[in-house]
């Protein structure tokens, strides 16, 4: 059987989504290690006034994209961009691609969502289902499919407790909801949302679950996998370890923390953190394809791609060792020192919000006003208690997914494509992970400088020296204020002076002695 850099040799690739965070690495890694890959074609909109080409320009530009360009400068070549907006009817491609990408493609691999949580419920189904819809109808066109590779979430099932490899029953018929929300406003699409999405906390795991569904729909007309990872981190070994470029999930939590505006979250200290390294996903899903054309199953086979079943690591340890990596590897400017907790309590967590988030802020935009400033930070909190709010269901309980089509999947693979596509999270080492993936938010999503370092840890022991001045002077305040009002605290004080004048007067006598 042909391994599978040598099933990819010579086939037409189409990527959408490829301008994304997983996309990105999905097309470094085929150009690296299946460098006989014939086409990449990757489906890009304009965007923020840059045209289509301008884009994947500078995506190949990158730093991720370093290894590829050292053993291959002109890869660019390879990739091949399509203009199309997946909103669009016909996902807006023009003809003459669509006659060439149904002559050439091989293989798809749908990335593109809008993983956004608050996304209106209209236009996520537009994007999660609707488009979905309409890449299959365009690959129904490919003379030469081999595989349709669905990217989905662990997630799209979080309703359920535990999550085996099947597609399950939709919420609701995509194709009837489609038709209901044709014809309703804005307003009253707003208005159901709650009662549709039911127990699931999201408009994205809504959508994305009707997206499974409709990938089914066609699935005996096509060779289909669907790839359900959980939340998707840093990556782990490849390019290099701890490469990411959003703040998405965990990493605009870490960055918070580091930075140290964050210091309370809602979370579970003993629930398993299924955080799992983007090249990890990235490679199980070449797999997916590579087997999908080889073995063509009759049926969609469903990856759960986690780690909480094989190698759990759980929230509570994973809050120690970001506080830990960036004590020794601060930020830069950090508003605070780094010293986060988690906690499942609702009230101990609201107390730490008001003393640790919003009183520091009301002062810091006191001094900001008193200064000529424009006031920002309890703005910033805001938006960070919104973007939190919307996290903690994840963090605060936890799922088991049941993931033996992926062990299936090693299990076919030769010892070389084992190490050359690795998605074996056994071997993860944790504390090494989340070190690198913290520096990595600091390097490659803040663009800091290591050299930097030493500044910023002056920075650290600036700002612990402020807090010691500020708490000294407030507790000498609280006591003044307390003495003046009571005889009974003036009482001790003058005791607790006095014995202290006492001690020290004993000593100086005893050391007189002793000389
Ligand atoms: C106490 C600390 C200890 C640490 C240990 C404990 C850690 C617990 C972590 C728990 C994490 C749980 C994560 C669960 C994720 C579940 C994943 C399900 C899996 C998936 O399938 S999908 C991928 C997940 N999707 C997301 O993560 C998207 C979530 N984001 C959103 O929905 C929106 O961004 C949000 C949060 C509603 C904000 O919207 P908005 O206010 O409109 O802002 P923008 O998105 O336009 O962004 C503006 C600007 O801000 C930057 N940004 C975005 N998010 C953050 C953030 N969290 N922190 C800091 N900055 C952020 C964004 O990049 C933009 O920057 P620009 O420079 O582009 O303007
Ligand atoms: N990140 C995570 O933690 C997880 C992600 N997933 C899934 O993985 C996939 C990729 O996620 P990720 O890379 O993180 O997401 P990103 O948000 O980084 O990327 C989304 C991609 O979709 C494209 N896209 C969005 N809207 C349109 C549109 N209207 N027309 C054309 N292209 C569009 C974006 O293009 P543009 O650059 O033009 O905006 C971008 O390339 C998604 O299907 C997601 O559901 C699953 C589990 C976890």
């Amino acid at each position: 059987m042909a391994s599978i850099a040598e099933y990819y040799a010579g086939k037409s690739v189409l990527i959408t989504g490829a301008t994304g965070f997983m996309g990105k690495v999905l097309v470094e890694k085929l150009l690296r290690c299946c460098p006989g890959v014939s086409t990449v074609y990757v489906l890009v909109r304009p965007k923020a006034g840059q045209s289509m080409q301008q884009r994947v320009n500078d995506m190949m530009k990158c730093k991720l994209f370093d290894r590829v360009r050292e053993d291959n400068p002109d890869f660019h070549k390879k990739v091949v961009p399509v203009s199309s907006e997946l909103t669009q009817p016909g996902l807006a491609i023009s003809p003459q691609d669509i006659t060439k990408l149904a002559a050439c493609v091989n293989v798809v691999f749908h990335c593109a969502a809008t993983i956004r949580f608050d996304e209106p419920l209209k236009h996520a189904l537009q994007l999660n289902v609707i488009a979905t819809q309409q890449l299959l109808s365009l690959a129904k066109q490919m003379q030469n499919l081999e595989a349709f590779v669905h990217i989905s979430t662990a997630y799209a099932n979080c309703n359920r407790r535990h999550i085996d490899e099947v597609i399950y029953p939709p919420p609701v018929e995509p194709k009837k909801l489609i038709d209901s929300l044709e014809w309703m406003d804005d307003g009253m699409v707003r208005e159901i949302t709650p009662r549709l999405i039911g127990e699931r906390p999201n408009t994205y795991t809504y959508t994305k679950a009707l997206a499974e569904c409709v990938v089914q729909q066609e699935s005996d007309k096509l060779s289909v996998a669907i790839i359900r990872p959980s939340i998707v981190g840093a990556s782990w070994q490849e390019p290099f370890p701890g490469w990411i470029d959003n703040f998405n999930g965990p990493s605009g939590v870490f960055i918070a923390a580091g930075k140290g505006i964050l210091r309370t979250m809602r979370a579970s200290n003993d629930a398993v953190a299924d955080l799992i390294p983007v090249d990890v996903v990235i490679n199980l899903t070449l797999a997916a394809g590579w087997y999908t054309a080889v073995h063509r199953p009759k049926s969609a086979l469903v990856y759960n791609c986690t780690t909480g079943g094989i190698n759990p690591f759980h929230w509570g340890e994973i809050e120690h060792h970001v506080m830990s990596t960036f004590k020794r590897n601060p930020l830069e400017q950090a508003f605070r020192r780094p010293n986060a907790n988690i906690t499942s309590n609702y009230l101990i967590n609201q107390y730490w919000i008001l003393v640790s988030h919003k009183f520091p802020a009301l002062l810091y935009d006191l001094y900001l006003r008193l200064s000529g400033q424009k006031p920002q930070m309890m703005r910033i909190f805001n938006r960070l208690h919104k973007a939190i709010g919307l996290l903690e269901y994840f963090s605060s309980q936890d799922w088991e997914w049941n993931s033996d089509n992926v062990s299936m999947l090693m299990a076919q693979l030769s010892p070389e494509d084992r190490k050359m596509f690795n998605f074996d999270v056994r071997q993860l080492n944790w504390p090494e992970y989340i070190e690198n993936y913290c520096i990595g938010t600091k390097k490659y999503v803040l663009n800091e400088d290591m050299s930097d370092i030493p500044a910023a840890r002056q920075h650290l022991r600036k700002l612990r020296n402020i807090r010691y001045t500020f708490n000294t002077l407030l507790l000498i305040f609280i006591w003044r204020v307390f003495i003046a009002r009571s005889q009974m605290a003036r009482n001790i004080w003058y005791f607790v002076v006095s014995l202290c004048f006492k001690f020290l007067s004993y000593f100086k006598a005893s050391s007189t002695l002793t000389n």
